[in-house]
This record gives C-alpha cells, structure tokens and sequence, in this order.
C-alpha cells in the first residue's frame, strides 16, 4: 500500500529539485491520484484505447512506467497472443517497485500479457516493432531539445495501424485559458487536502525538472516527427491526453 504524500508538508530552507527517488516512490500512486485530474480515468482508459490498436507481433510500450500502472491496465485490457509489454524508467527506485507491483499482478491474475520491465534511459532505448507507445507524463521530464528526436524514433517504430498515447500537463497560449485553468488545477489539489505550502514548494521543486508545453507545441511536434493526426481524447483542467496517428 501507498502512503500518503507528506513529502512538501514541512518548510524547507532550499527546495531540491523533483526527483523519482526513493521518497516519492513511497508515495506515488498517492501523489499522482491527488495532483493529476482524471488520473485513474485516463489509465484505465489507455488500456481501453490500447486494445482498439494492438497488432500481431508487435511491442506495447510503456515509457516512463514509474510503478507500472498503464502497464497495469494494457494488461488488464489487451488480449492477443503475440504481444508483450515493456515497461521501461530510469529510476532504479521506481523500476524495483515496479518489478514487486507486476509479480503480484501476474500471480493475481491469469492470461495477462506478458511483462519486461526494463531500467534504462528512454532515450537511448533500441526500440523494436511496436503498435501501442504510452508516454503518460513522461515526455514533460524530457529535456525539450531531445523531444523531438524520440517522437521522430517512437514514430519509425510503429505499426502503421498503432497509435501513440499521450498524457501531458498543458499551458495554454490564451492568458484568461492559463489563468484558469492553473487555479483550478491549484484548488483541485486544495480540495486533495494538499496545504498552500506543499502546493508553492512542490511548483518551485518541479520547476526546473517538468518543462510543458503548450497544445499546439505538442501538435506543430507531433507533426514534425511524422504523425498524420492528433486527437484529443481527455482534458481536465490543464492535463489532456492525445492519440497520435502515424
Ligand atoms: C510522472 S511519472 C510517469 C507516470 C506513469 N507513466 C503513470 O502513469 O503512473 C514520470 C516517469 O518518467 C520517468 N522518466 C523521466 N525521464 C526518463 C527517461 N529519460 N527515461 C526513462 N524514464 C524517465 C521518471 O523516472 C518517472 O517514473
Ligand atoms: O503539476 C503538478 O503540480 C504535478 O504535481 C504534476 C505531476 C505530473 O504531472 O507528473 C508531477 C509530478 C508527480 O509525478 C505527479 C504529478
């Protein structure tokens, strides 16, 4: 079971840079439920998606799986006989943790996918034939000048029937749009029991490590790098999920 996130709770006199180390995995299915609108939504819904794209003989990626709950559900979800997922971080805090999480799942439950979990760099990451590619708020820790290097790669490495699914903190270029839609993401954390200060010193601790972009930087990109569409399947608040098509 997951504690609850305190990790911000207390003042402290230099806020560290956000890390995925030890600390957060401790609380993470926490953290996340309490601070991403529609979290448990968009998860069980990427597996929904995932199965409408899966094809024979190729790979489903779950990069940056953190603790592996979209790997979770692609298994939950998706049914064929040649398919695999693979689910990779470079947090070796995360990927242990993961490793426990998905064992538990295989002896819970029978005839799901197969799983390998992988600890490496996403960036460096040889990819193989793939139909599915999940990139739930991973691609926003990703230095912006390597963005579109992996979504060019992501793209060559999909089935022409796959899709990408991406899940990203959003800004919106209309300042009024901004505005609201940060403060409603800030009361929704309120509402999560979360405290002013855990709110302003977890922002000064992502600030250097969670770079967003807005949708139509994700868009002019995800065209850039090859995609034909993207749909957007879920917004709330300033987190929104797309399909991309190759
Ligand atoms: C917000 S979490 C992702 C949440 C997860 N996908 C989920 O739905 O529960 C971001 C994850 O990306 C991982 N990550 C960041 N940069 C990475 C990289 N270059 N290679 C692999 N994993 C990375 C982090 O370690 C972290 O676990
Ligand atoms: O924007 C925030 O305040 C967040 O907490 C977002 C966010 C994310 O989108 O990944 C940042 C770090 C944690 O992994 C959980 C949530």
């Amino acid at each position: 079971m997951s504690e609850q996130d305190r990790l911000f709770a207390k003042p402290q006199a230099t806020v560290a840079d956000f890390a995925f180390n030890e600390d957060v995995v401790r609380v993470f299915p926490d953290m996340i439920k309490r601070s991403v609108p529609g979290y448990p939504t968009i998860v069980e819904n990427i597996g929904v998606i995932a199965a409408q794209f899966t094809q024979p003989n190729t790979i489903l990626y779950d990069l940056g799986c953190s603790l592996g709950a979209v790997s979770q559900s692609l298994r939950r979800h998706v049914q064929s006989e040649s398919t695999k997922v693979v689910a990779v971080d470079n947090s070796a805090a995360m990927i242990e943790r993961c490793r426990e999480y998905m064992s538990a799942q295989s002896s819970m439950y029978e005839q799901l996918l197969p799983i390998d979990i992988v600890e490496t760099d996403i960036l460096s990451l040889d990819f193989q034939p793939a139909s599915v590619v999940a990139l739930n708020f991973t691609l926003q820790f990703i230095a912006p000048e390597k963005r579109l290097g992996l979504l060019r790669k992501i793209h060559s490495t999909l089935h022409p029937k796959g899709a990408l699914l991406l899940s990203e903190k959003i800004r919106f270029e209309f300042q009024e749009e901004q505005v609201l839609l940060n403060d409603l993401h800030i009361a929704f954390k309120r509402a999560n029991g979360y405290s002013e200060m855990e709110i302003a010193q977890k922002r000064s601790a992502l600030e250097n490590v969670m770079m967003i972009d807005s949708i139509e930087v994700h868009r002019a990109r995800l065209k850039e790098a090859g995609f034909s569409s993207v749909i957007p399947w879920f917004q709330c608040f300033n987190f929104a999920s797309f399909v991309a098509l190759p």
